[in-house]
């Protein structure tokens, strides 16, 4: 009997400090495993927002994207969330109204304000880039381009957002970033996957890039970006062809047939009895043709249609230059190109006319598409406008000359053939976000890319390594006193029996 309740009093299970040990033992291991469950949760309902406003020569418009906050750590997936369009023309059209230009963008910024939760604005970026059409007013009247940056800075500033500036993209910086976008959105960079090339048709500029099969870029270094990403190397070629967006080259098109100062064109790219008046000065007033402007011209001149596919594409040769080249290969006007590479995804207004032409089926040959443009371009007007009585007149009129341009720029232009063409995508956006150069101009800004890959897992903050630590050491601690009061007791127990 007694020496049952020797064996109880030994027995450390019946020590109260031994119970103590236990229980926060019990305790600390719990708060261990919610401490990391909760720390690891995926909190889908956090995210992180930044604004990109596209000044382009035609139109502005706004993005919103949005990433997971707690994958703040450049690896969590980027996407649009909302986009508006800033009603009425580009901010390079209030040239002599300036404080126009930053009261047009006020709609579009409530809307940011709303879509963004209150609680992030202040720390969500907000950038303006503005492209061809601030590069053409900056050329032509960099007084006007000064203060149409002024408003819009002013106007941005109003809003509780991060302001990061607004400033003119390069031709290359816009044609980079495009790239950077459709290979960001198509997964290619993160897993190191052959790229694609992108291909930008805006209003007053153009823009191709891709990684070329064989690249000397010591041949033209001002063509070539080097990029790092994820760990990948890329040698970008890249130009932008300033005056080559399909309204600046519809403009070189009508000079070209009004240099000698007429009355009245035929135009092979408008469609039969098509016919407006169209003002001399308003045709050459933009850096693109005024120099060309005929010295004795009347105020107007009638501008028919003619509707003839193989003549359109006579004249767009025109404006073109194929001779000067200096270099192994040259796309035109003495610009450096090696052969086109890969796959394309082509956007903007290349899916713009594209898609109303019914054309961007991956299916169909460079034959029938050309075969397609042609028969519509010789479809007469007031049939084309009975078809499409939904359509913007300006966009309606102009999408023959428009198909024959894109056609001529990309086989003559950049030369692709029947076999590249066919590897050529006419997108509007990836996954749910815009192909552009927004998201891409966005994604280096904020550092979003990393140089380098990270293969171990996001490092935990600081709180939860500290947290983690001392459970640790409390366990260890434990451990330790637990094993040291059974050992205090073992030795007797075992000889118990021979005692009996
Ligand atoms: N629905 C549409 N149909 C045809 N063209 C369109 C449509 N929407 C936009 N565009 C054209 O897309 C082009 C966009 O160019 P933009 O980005 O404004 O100029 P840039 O990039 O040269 O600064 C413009 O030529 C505009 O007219
Ligand atoms: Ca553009």
């Amino acid at each position: 009997m007694s020496a049952q309740r020797e064996m109880k009093e030994k027995n450390p299970w019946h020590k109260p400090l031994t119970i103590i040990i236990t229980v926060i033992g019990v305790i600390a291991i719990v708060a261990l495993v919610t401490v990391a469950g909760l720390q690891n949760r995926p909190v889908f309902q956090k995210y992180k927002y930044g604004i990109v406003l596209d000044a382009g020569s035609s139109h502005t418009a706004l993005y919103i994207y949005k990433w997971p906050a707690e994958k703040d750590n450049n690896t969590g997936r980027i996407e649009q969330k909302h986009s508006c369009k800033v009603k009425g023309k580009g901010i390079s059209s209030y040239a002599a109204v300036p404080e126009k230009a930053g009261t047009s963008l006020t709609e579009c910024m409530q809307e940011a304000e709303m879509q963004v939760p209150a609680w992030r604005h202040q720390e969500t970026p907000l950038y303006l880039g503005a492209t061809a059409g601030m590069r053409l007013l900056n050329m032509e009247n960099k007084v006007a381009s000064d203060k149409v940056f002024e408003a819009v800075e002013k106007a941005l500033q109003r809003f509780p957002f991060s302001y990061q500036g607004a400033r003119i993209l390069s031709g290359q910086e816009e044609g980079a970033f495009g790239w950077v976008t459709v290979n960001y959105l198509d997964d290619r960079l993160k897993q190191g996957l052959q790229t694609t090339g992108a291909l930008d048709l805006g209003g007053a500029s153009t823009q191709i890039s891709f990684v070329p099969h064989e690249y000397d870029i010591s041949e033209s270094p001002s063509n070539a970006v080097a990029f790092q990403l994820y760990g990948n190397y890329y040698n970008l070629y890249t130009h932008s062809f300033l005056c080559y967006g399909k309204d600046q080259a519809l403009r070189m098109a009508l000079a070209h047939q009004t240099r000698s100062g007429p009355i009245a064109i035929s135009d092979p790219c408008f469609h039969p009895d098509y016919s407006v008046t169209r003002n001399y000065n308003t045709l050459y007033d933009s850096p693109c043709v005024s120099e060309r402007k005929p010295k004795v011209a009347p105020l107007n001149f009638t501008h028919t249609g003619e509707g003839n596919f193989l003549q359109c594409q006579e004249v767009i040769r025109s404006l073109f230059n194929f001779k000067s080249c200096k270099y192994s290969k040259c796309s035109f006007n003495g610009i450096f190109q090696p052969p086109v590479q890969g796959s394309f995804g082509a956007f903007s207004a290349y899916y713009f006319v594209m898609n109303f032409l019914n054309l961007t089926d991956g299916s169909m040959s460079l034959e029938t598409i050309t075969n397609y443009v042609a028969n519509y371009c010789s479809t007469p007007w007031d049939q084309i406008k009975k078809v499409y009585p939904d359509i913007n007149e300006k966009y309606l009129a102009e999408y023959c000359f428009s198909g024959t341009y894109i056609l001529t720029l990309l086989t003559e232009g950049y030369n692709f053939n029947t076999e590249t063409f066919s590897k050529i995508k006419f997108i509007k956006e990836i996954k749910g976000s815009d192909a552009g150069w927004t998201l891409g101009y966005m994604l280096n800004l904020t550092n979003m890319i990393p140089a380098e890959t990270k293969d171990s897992p996001p490092l935990p903050h600081a709180g939860y390594v500290s947290i983690v630590t001392v459970i640790v050491l409390l366990l260890f601690i434990l451990v330790t006193l637990f094993i040291l009061s059974f050992r205090s007791i073992w030795p007797k127990c075992s000889k118990e029996p021979q005692i009996v």
